[in-house]
């Protein structure tokens, strides 16, 4: 088993990495357990892939538990969801010395971390993550969050989990769309600060989508490792140190904002195409090299990602997709600080960008 220490002081927690750790859950999550009630909380695909064999180990650990599941996809993510969770919670007399387990993607993830936030002002949970995206970005960091019209993860709170608990093989049962989802995410950890480990993904990209265990279980460490580091220096998002972890994400979330928050773009296809974007934006205005650019955008399209507007199934003026981008939490004084980079590994935050030139670039990008 790989432990990634996240260290916060008085909130800190172990991320624990083991192939087939679901079906001995149960007596991990109970020493982690401050006592109290296990509440799982699900969605209906992961309750029919996974849900068994988790409540058989809580089960086999001498664990009461009681699951609630939820319905899939990103529109879980919603007021009406979070209202309708929280009342199951409290239906069910839930304290704050129970356990809430979130098990599944970043939608379960974000949901239930947002939830356990407010409840009774602040109930513990475990991340037991089920998809490639979760196992390396969402479950580990404590940002929650759900999705209103005006745009993505607007109303949420940094709530740290307890613990963290990734079995890479629950990737078997998830649909190869959402593991190239994930991929996104990986890559983007090359990106921002490591290119050796983009050197890596260029490598092995393609094992690891087609479910190689070394393979999946090394890019999972790393990216969560680089995480673990990023989100240590800066838990809030206040020095820029953080931001770096938005990469592709001002771009990508005005595409999911888009296309209605829905399965016609996923959240990582957003994010692979916000990355392409970002990087030939970088190569527009002189910061990095059109060849880095041009290999960001293959290596991600070999992986089956979408890296054009035309790609994603977006055909809206730039001006519209900068409306979009007026709702980024990153904006501070009516300007919006942006991800760009002076090449791979190189990926800094850019203060005064110019978002008529945004909005003429994404123009340009529409037509061409
Ligand atoms: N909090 C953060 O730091 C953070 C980071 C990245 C992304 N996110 C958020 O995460 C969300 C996307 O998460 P996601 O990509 O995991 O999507 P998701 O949670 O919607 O899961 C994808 C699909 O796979 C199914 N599924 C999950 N695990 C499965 C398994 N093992 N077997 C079979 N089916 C399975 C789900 O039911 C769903 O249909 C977005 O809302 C995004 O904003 C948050
Ligand atoms: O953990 C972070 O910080 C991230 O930015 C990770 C992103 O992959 C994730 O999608 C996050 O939810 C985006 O954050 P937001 O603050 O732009 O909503
Ligand atoms: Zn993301």
């Amino acid at each position: 088993m790989t432990i990634v220490p996240v260290s916060l002081g008085d909130r800190s927690y172990d991320v624990a990495i083991a192939a087939g750790a679901l079906a001995h859950a149960g007596e991990r999550l109970k020493s982690y357990a401050r006592g109290g009630r296990f509440v799982v909380v699900t969605d209906e695909h992961v309750a029919a892939a996974q849900l068994p064999k988790l409540t058989a180990s809580l089960e086999a650990a001498g664990l009461t538990v009681e699951p609630i599941v939820l319905p899939a996809g990103e529109s879980t993510k919603s007021w009406e969801q979070l209202a309708a969770l929280s009342d199951r919670l409290l239906g069910l007399g839930i304290e704050r010395s129970d356990n809430i387990i979130a098990l599944g993607g970043g939608v379960i993830g974000d949901l239930v971390g947002f939830a356990a936030s407010i409840l009774k002002r602040g109930c513990g949970f475990v991340q037991v993550p089920t998809t490639l995206l979760a196992q390396v970005d969402s479950s580990v960091g404590g940002k929650t969050a759900i999705n209103t019209p005006a745009g993505k993860n607007l109303i949420g709170a940094f709530h740290q989990p307890s613990h963290v608990l990734i079995d890479p093989d629950t990737i078997d049962t998830l649909p190869r769309r959402e593991v190239g989802a994930g991929y996104a995410e990986v890559v983007k950890y090359g990106l921002i600060d490591d290119p050796v480990f983009f050197d890596w993904c260029e490598a092995n990209g393609e094992h690891l989508l087609a479910g190689d265990p070394a393979a999946r279980t090394h890019a999972i460490a790393t990216s969560i490792a680089a995480k673990a580091r990023i989100v240590a220096a800066d838990e809030r998002e206040t020095t820029g140190v953080r931001a770096l972890l938005n990469l592709g994400h001002t771009f990508g979330h005005a595409l999911e904002a888009e296309t209605g928050f829905g399965t016609r773009l996923l959240h990582g296809e957003g994010v692979a195409c916000g990355m392409a974007l970002a990087f030939r934006y970088s190569a527009r205005l002189g910061y990095c090299e059109p060849e880095d650019a041009a290999r960001v955008s293959a290596h991600l399209k070999a992986a089956g990602l979408p890296v054009t507007l035309a790609e994603a199934g977006v055909d809206t003026s730039g001006e519209v997709l900068v409306g979009h981008m007026l709702h980024d939490k990153k904006m501070a004084g009516g300007k919006l600080p942006f991800l760009l980079a002076h090449g791979i590994g190189r990926t800094f935050l850019a203060k005064g960008v110019d978002l008529a030139d945004v909005a003429a670039f994404l123009d340009g990008e529409r037509d061409s």
